[in-house]
């Protein structure tokens, strides 16, 4: 057994751990991160990167034929031996090595291994071997676990050995036919892409495709996967899963029976925080950890965590976002530097509660920022949203020929400022900064019709946004 003290350990070196430790090292502090699996973590090799490299290709197609022209010299199917081998170089065929360079390069000790919290600032961990490392420290422990699938309490559902996202996002061949529990972001993603493979896919959602989004989003979503071929079920629940031989059959609350070779299960996420010694800090295991802004967990001076592992929402670049605030934070209280914990400060994640942006690569695909209308209304604003068709601009019939997309902004009619705003059609994840901006900057509406879109470019999506809304004062 050997004892080493850093000024902070990070448990879990994901994308958010990495962030944690770099800035706590940039602000002055000795770090060690431990990690058990990849350095780098879900969005590197089982989620962000190789589902989005599973995508592209379809998306890059799909824009060529709605182009005259060019639609003409692209007339074959997806290469998918092609798109997999890309997937592959998008993950370094689950190498990590390059990323352990880039700890080393940033000043970050790493540990392999299991961690668990053994006592106050202090975190044992298990090597592959067997031997254990006891590491102390000085000042903080920072948990960035994440998170992993949720396996729902399905009769047959385990014993079928399902496919979660990890399977399918590196998978190694498409499956001649694919059921995806879950109408969520993975469902609705993997679905895109296995459809774009050839796949047969069938979704059972049990309730409508994208729900925590505006409503027009998972209809358009639903309404295009069904032109594309995709069986989705909506307000169905799987109610047996058998696996046999032939593959596996799902029975559904409405007494159908779907047979596949594959099941994936896309029902949301659970907390990595079973086995990681909360217990041994007052903590419940398999609890997701509810922290500050600063990312302090509540009724702690020195546990902090972040990412995934909080709930507070579960995207990386959120997740780096926490990061970047609670490794600052971290090393300023270390050294008594002033903290700057004000709403909008810079050691706080004001913008997790209510300017989160997100895109969903479906086609077409779903960029939102902020409140939808219902969360907006629930969060007691007295709202106004305004709604036009992307396909009715200028710029968007140049881009794509039959453009079908619509777009909602949310208005807070007391403040006059944006907040929220959703668009949903091809390509459309390039117009959501310019949302954020506008929602996290609270900027009025009447500066807003200074903001001049270029012509003819699909942003001229906010004229038509503003001219629907109106000009205050006229
Ligand atoms: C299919 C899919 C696609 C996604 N696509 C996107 C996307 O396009 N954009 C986006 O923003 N988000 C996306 N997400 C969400 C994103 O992957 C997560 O929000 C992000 O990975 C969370 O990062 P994290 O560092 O908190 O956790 P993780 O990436 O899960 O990292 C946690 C790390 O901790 C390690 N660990 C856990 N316990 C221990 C322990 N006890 N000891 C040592 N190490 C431990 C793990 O091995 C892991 O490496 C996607 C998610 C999925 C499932
Ligand atoms: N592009 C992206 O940003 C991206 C892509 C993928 C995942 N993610 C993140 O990863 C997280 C996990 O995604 P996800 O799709 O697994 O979760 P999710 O929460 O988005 O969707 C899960 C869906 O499964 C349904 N569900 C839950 N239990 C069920 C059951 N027993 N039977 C049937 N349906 C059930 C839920 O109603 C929900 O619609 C999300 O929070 C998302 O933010 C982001």
């Amino acid at each position: 057994m050997t004892t080493t003290e850093y000024d902070l350990i990070v448990l879990g070196a994901g994308a958010v751990g990495e962030n944690v430790a770099d800035r706590a090292v940039q602000g002055g502090l000795s770090v060690v991160i431990v990690e058990n699996e990849l350095v780098g973590g879900e969005c590197s090799y089982w989620a962000c990167m190789p589902s989005k490299a599973l995508l592209r290709s379809g998306q890059a197609l799909r824009a060529a034929q709605r182009v005259p022209g060019a639609a003409e010299a692209v007339t074959g199917d997806l290469n998918v031996d092609a798109v997999l081998a890309r997937r592959d170089s998008f993950t370094s065929n689950w190498s990590d090595d390059s990323q352990v360079k880039w700890l080393d390069s940033a000043g970050i000790d790493l540990i392999r291994g299991y961690g668990r919290i053994t006592a106050p600032k202090q975190v044992t961990v298990t090597g592959a071997d067997g031997s254990t490392t006891v590491l102390t420290a000085r000042h903080a422990v920072s948990v960035a676990t994440g998170s992993r699938a949720l396996i729902p309490d399905i009769d047959g559902l385990r014993a079928a050995n399902p496919w979660t996202s990890r399977e399918a996002t590196s998978a190694k061949k498409a499956p001649a036919s694919l059921v995806i529990l879950g109408g969520g972001v993975v469902g609705a993603e993997m679905a895109t892409a296995f459809a774009d493979f050839g796949t047969t896919v069938t979704i059972v959602a049990r309730s409508g495709l994208l729900s925590g989004m505006e409503p027009f989003a998972g209809e358009l979503v639903t309404e295009a996967l069904r032109e594309r071929g995709v069986t989705v079920l909506l307000g169905t629940e799987a109610r047996r899963v058998t696996r046999s031989d032939a593959g596996v059959t799902v029975e559904t609350s409405d007494g159908e029976s779907i047979s596949a070779e594959e099941i994936l299960v896309a029902t949301g996420r659970s907390p990595r925080t079973d086995d990681i010694g909360l217990d041994a800090v007052g903590l419940r295991p398999g609890d997701w950890l509810d922290t500050d802004d600063t990312m302090l967990v509540r009724g702690f001076d020195w546990l902090y965590a972040a990412g995934d592992v909080t709930h507070r929402a579960l995207l990386t670049h959120q997740g780096k976002y926490q990061a970047r605030a609670s490794g600052d934070v971290i090393a300023a209280r270390a050294a008594g530097r002033p903290v700057s914990d004000n709403a909008w400060g810079s050691h706080v994640a004001t913008a997790d509660h209510e300017a989160v942006p997100q895109v969903t690569f479906t086609e077409p695909e779903v960029a939102s920022v902020g409140l939808t209308e219902d969360a907006a209304k629930k969060a007691g604003y007295d709202v106004r949203s305004v709604d036009y068709q992307i396909g009715h601009v200028a710029g968007a019939s140049v881009y794509a020929d039959g453009y079908r997309g619509q777009a909602r902004m949310v208005v807070d009619e007391r403040r006059k400022v944006v907040v929220g705003v959703t668009f949903v059609g091809p390509d459309v994840s390039e117009l959501l900064q310019a949302a954020t901006i506008a929602v996290v900057g609270e900027v009025p509406i009447d500066r807003l019709w200074h903001a001049v879109p270029a012509y003819p470019t699909v942003n001229e999506i906010w004229l038509r946004l503003l001219e629907t809304y109106g000009r205050p004062g006229t």
